[in-house]
C-alpha cells in the first residue's frame, strides 16, 4: 500500500506515458470533435491579397493634401478582381470606393473609412457613369500608410502550418480548415471506453421486479460516468457493465470489457473490504499496478492499472474509481478524461485548469490533495457547497465543479479549477 505519487499529475502522467491513441482513420467532411492526426498547412496566403478592412476609399498617395471635391473614379467589390486603374485616373483627383474584404487595388496605400469623409451622391444630371464625388473630414489626415488594409499573408504564408497534428477541432479550428479548404483529413479513431461498476448493493428494478430496500442502492456511477465519456467529442457511446461482488465473475466482465475497449473504468470495489477484489483480480490478469491510493480526498484507494493481452497489443489503461458517487465522477474527471483525451491523440491532453479564488476555505487542512465541490459566484470566485460527503451526490448536483487544494493548504488559493462537463 504505497502512495507513490505525491500529486495526481503526477500519477495521470505515468500511466499516460505508457498508452498511445488508439488509431488513425480518414476523417471526411464532419471534421468538428475529432482530434487531426496530421498537420494542416495553409493552401495560399491568408489573407490571399492585401484586402480592406473597412467600408470606405481606396486611395494613392497624395491624395489625402487635396482639399476640394474628388471624384470617385471606381468600385472595389468583395468577390471581384480590383480594377486596373489607368495613370491618369490614379494620379488625379479619383479615390476608389472599396467595399470590406474587397482587394485593393495596385498602388493604394490606404483605406478611409467612409465614416471619415463627406459624400456627395451621383445626381440625376451627373454623368451616368459617375459614382459621385467625395471630401475629407479632417480625421482622415491622421492616417498612416497601411490604415485599414489587411496585408496579403499577414496571417499566415501559404504552405506554412496552421493546424498541428494533435488538434482537437472545434468551431474555431473549422474557420481554419474551411479557410484553407480542408474537406477531409487524418484523424484520430474515436477512443472506446467500457464502465463498469461493481457490487452486490446495486437494485435491479423494473418492469415486475422487487421494490427497491433500505440496503440497496440505485447504480448513480454508471450514468454519471457515461455522461462525462459522452461529453468527449473523441468517444463512442460507452459500455455500460456491471459485476457483482464474485472474483470469477468480475475477472469475466473486465476480459469482455477489455477485449473490444481502449479503456476501461471500474468503480467500487478497490478498497480494505473483504468483497473488494478489483485490485486482486486486475492483478492475477496481468495488469501491471502503476499506483494503488494516492494522497487525495476523496478517492483515496484510487487504482490505476495498465493491460497489454501480448506484447505486440496495445498498452490499455484500467482505472479503479472508488465506489463512493463523488469519488468516482471527481476522480472520472481528474483521472480518466485526460488519460482518454491522450488514448484519443489529443496533445494537450492534460490542459492546465483555469484557478478560482475560494470565497471562504475554513480553517480545517489536510495533509493531502482535497478536491472540493465548489459553486461559482462571481467572475474567478467560488463558495465551497455545504455537503462535502463523498457519498453526497445531491450536494454535488449543486456546484459547478470543484477546485484541488495542495496539502495542508487553507486559503483563499487561487486553485485549480474542473468544471463539470
Ligand atoms: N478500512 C478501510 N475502509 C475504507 C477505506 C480505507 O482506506 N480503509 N477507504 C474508504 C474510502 S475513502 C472509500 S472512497 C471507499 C471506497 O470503497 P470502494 O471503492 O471499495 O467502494 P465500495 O465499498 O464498493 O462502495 C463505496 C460506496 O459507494 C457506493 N457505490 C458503489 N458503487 C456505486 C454505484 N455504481 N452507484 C452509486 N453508489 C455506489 C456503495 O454502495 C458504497 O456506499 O472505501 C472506504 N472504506
Ligand atoms: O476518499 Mo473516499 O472517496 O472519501 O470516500
Amino acid at each position: 500500500m504505497n502512495e507513490t505519487f505525491e500529486h495526481p499529475d503526477a500519477a495521470i502522467a505515468a500511466i499516460a506515458d505508457r498508452v498511445l491513441p488508439v488509431g488513425v482513420e480518414l476523417g471526411c467532411e464532419d471534421l468538428v470533435g475529432r482530434v487531426l492526426a496530421e498537420s494542416i498547412h495553409a493552401d495560399r496566403d491568408s489573407p490571399a491579397a492585401d484586402v480592406s478592412a473597412m467600408d470606405g476609399y481606396a486611395i494613392f498617395p497624395g491624395q489625402l493634401s487635396q482639399s476640394g471635391e474628388l471624384n470617385v473614379v471606381a468600385e472595389c467589390v468583395p468577390g471581384s478582381p480590383p480594377p486596373e486603374l489607368s495613370p491618369s485616373k490614379s494620379s488625379g483627383s479619383g479615390v476608389v470606393r472599396i467595399f470590406t474584404g474587397a482587394v485593393v487595388p495596385r498602388g493604394c496605400d490606404r483605406v478611409i473609412q467612409r465614416e471619415h469623409t463627406i459624400e456627395s451622391q451621383a445626381t440625376i444630371d451627373d454623368d451616368a457613369a459617375s459614382l459621385g464625388t467625395i471630401r475629407w473630414k479632417p480625421q482622415a489626415n491622421e492616417s498612416q500608410p497601411g490604415l485599414n488594409i489587411r496585408r496579403r499573408g499577414e496571417n499566415l504564408r501559404g504552405g506554412d502550418l496552421a493546424l498541428p497534428a494533435g488538434t482537437l477541432v472545434k468551431s474555431p479550428q473549422m474557420a481554419s480548415l474551411a479557410n484553407f479548404g480542408i474537406r477531409s483529413a487524418s484523424v484520430y479513431s474515436l477512443v472506446r471506453v467500457a464502465i463498469i461498476t461493481t457490487g452486490d448493493e446495486m437494485a435491479s428494478e423494473g418492469d415486475g421486479g422487487p421494490p427497491i430496500s433500505p440496503w440497496q442502492i440505485r447504480n448513480s456511477n454508471s450514468l454519471t460516468l457515461a455522461a462525462l465519456i459522452d461529453a468527449c467529442s473523441y468517444t463512442v457511446i460507452p459500455t455500460l457493465a456491471h459485476s457483482p461482488d464474485e472474483p470469477e465473475a468480475l475477472r469475466g466482465v473486465i476480459e469482455q470489457a477489455i477485449a473490444s475497449h481502449d479503456a476501461v473504468l471500474l468503480t467500487g470495489g478497490v478498497s480494505m473490504g473483504d468483497h473488494d477484489y478489483v485490485p486482486s483480480v486486475l492483478k492475477n490478469m496481468g495488469a501491471e499496478t502503476i499506483f494503488h491510493r494516492l494522497p487525495l480526498r476523496p478517492g483515496r484507494p484510487i487504482l490505476g492499472v495498465v493491460y497489454q493481452e501480448t506484447s505486440q497489443a496495445p498498452v490499455k489503461p484500467i482505472l479503479g474509481l472508488p465506489g463512493n458517487p463523488v469519488s468516482a465522477t471527481m476522480g472520472a474527471v481528474r483521472f480518466a478524461l485526460p488519460l482518454i483525451a491522450k488514448l484519443a491523440g489529443v496533445s494537450d491532453w492534460n490542459p492546465h485548469p483555469p484557478l478560482v479564488r475560494l470565497e471562504d476555505a475554513g480553517s480545517k487542512t489536510l495533509p493531502l490533495h482535497w478536491m472540493r465541490a465548489v459553486r461559482m459566484i462571481g467572475p474567478g470566485l467560488a463558495e465551497l457547497v455545504i455537503g462535502q460527503g463523498s457519498g453526497d451526490l445531491v450536494s454535488m448536483a449543486q456546484s459547478d465543479g470543484f477546485i484541488e487544494m495542495p496539502a495542508n493548504a487553507n486559503d483563499e488559493g487561487p486553485w485549480p479549477y474542473f468544471a463539470w462537463s
